[in-house]
């Protein structure tokens, strides 16, 4: 068993995640191997040194890879796992990024093998990402530990208990960009509405969003309290926030959101 690491997929995710690994030099990108039917995105990943190939058929016989990260989409997980059959029921760990596509369907391919799923997002490509993590009780101590030390790379990173915590965590924060993005997407327009320029609109909503989320995070103040401090009596937030909370209208919006993308994780599984 070498340390090599097979990707996968190398489009949005397969790509910042890898990144942050080199870029954190816990890799070496003679560590890697790519595989990616795309030209120009395997272009990319052999501009950082790695090797890439357009299909498994490709990967040398000899490799005993100690990870194969999968970041395909979950619809094309029973074509393309087939693949990597030849790796399964031995000592290499399979590390799957896909939304619902469970422990059972990946061994149902595999045979009996040590699985960790993991819920990465996209802020991953800068080190801000959240991701969640779960693994079977075959995944080895000194293997967790290793990937451990891959994830810390992407963002921050919280084990759960159940298998199932994974698909609420793709809905929260594998999503959650999405959602974030929409809303600097809505405050850009309403600042368009009240007479700013492009550029100008998408300047004030994203430098509003970045700020809030970073005083959240290093404040000792809740959310709740920090609003509060933006809330004068009777005042503008008061005016807009009347808007928003009405009915509980935004928690209630949000929660049905999350609760769509949590039961279409649920259904991506089957
Ligand atoms: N995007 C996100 O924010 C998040 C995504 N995920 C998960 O990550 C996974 C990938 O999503 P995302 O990166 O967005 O999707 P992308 O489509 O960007 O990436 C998937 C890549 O896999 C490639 N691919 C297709 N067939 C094969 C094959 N046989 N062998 C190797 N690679 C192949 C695709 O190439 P081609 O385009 O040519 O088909 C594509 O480049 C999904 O399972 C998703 O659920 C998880 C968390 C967040
Ligand atoms: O939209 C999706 O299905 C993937 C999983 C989480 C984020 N993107």
């Amino acid at each position: 068993m070498s340390n090599e690491i097979i990707l996968v997929g190398a489009g949005h995710m397969g790509y910042a995640m890898l990144e942050g690994w080199l870029g954190a030099e816990i890799l070496k990108p003679e560590q890697v191997v790519v595989v990616e039917p795309a030209e120009a995105l395997r272009d990319r990943v052999e501009e950082h040194g790695c090797a890439a190939v357009s299909s498994a058929a490709d990967l040398g016989d000899d490799l005993k890879p100690q990870i194969i990260v999968l970041a395909i989409k979950p619809q094309m997980m029973n074509d393309i796992l087939p693949d990597y059959k030849r790796f399964g029921a031995a000592e290499t760990t399979f590390l799957s990024v896909a939304a619902g596509t469970s422990i059972a369907t990946i061994e149902g391919h595999t045979g009996p093998s040590p699985v960790i799923r993991v819920m990465p997002n996209t802020p991953s490509a800068i080190g801000e990402g959240m991701l969640g993590v779960f693994a079977n009780e075959r995944v080895s101590d000194e293997t967790m530990q290793f990937v451990d030390q891959l994830l810390v790379t992407s963002g921050d990173v919280v084990h759960v208990e159940r298998e199932e915590q994974i698909d609420a965590i793709t809905a929260i924060s594998g999503s959650g960009p999405g959602y974030v993005f929409h809303f600097i997407e809505a405050l850009t327009e309403a600042a368009k509405a009240v007479g700013f320029e492009e550029d100008t609109a998408l300047l004030l909503a994203k430098q509003t969003i970045y700020g809030s989320a970073c005083l959240a995070m290093e404040s000792e103040n809740s959310p709740t309290e920090l609003r509060k401090q933006v809330t004068s009596p009777n005042g503008t937030t008061a005016a807009a926030l009347a808007v928003l909370m009405e009915g509980d209208a935004m928690t209630k919006l949000v929660t049905r959101a999350v609760t769509a993308a949590r039961d279409r994780a649920v259904e991506l599984g089957k």
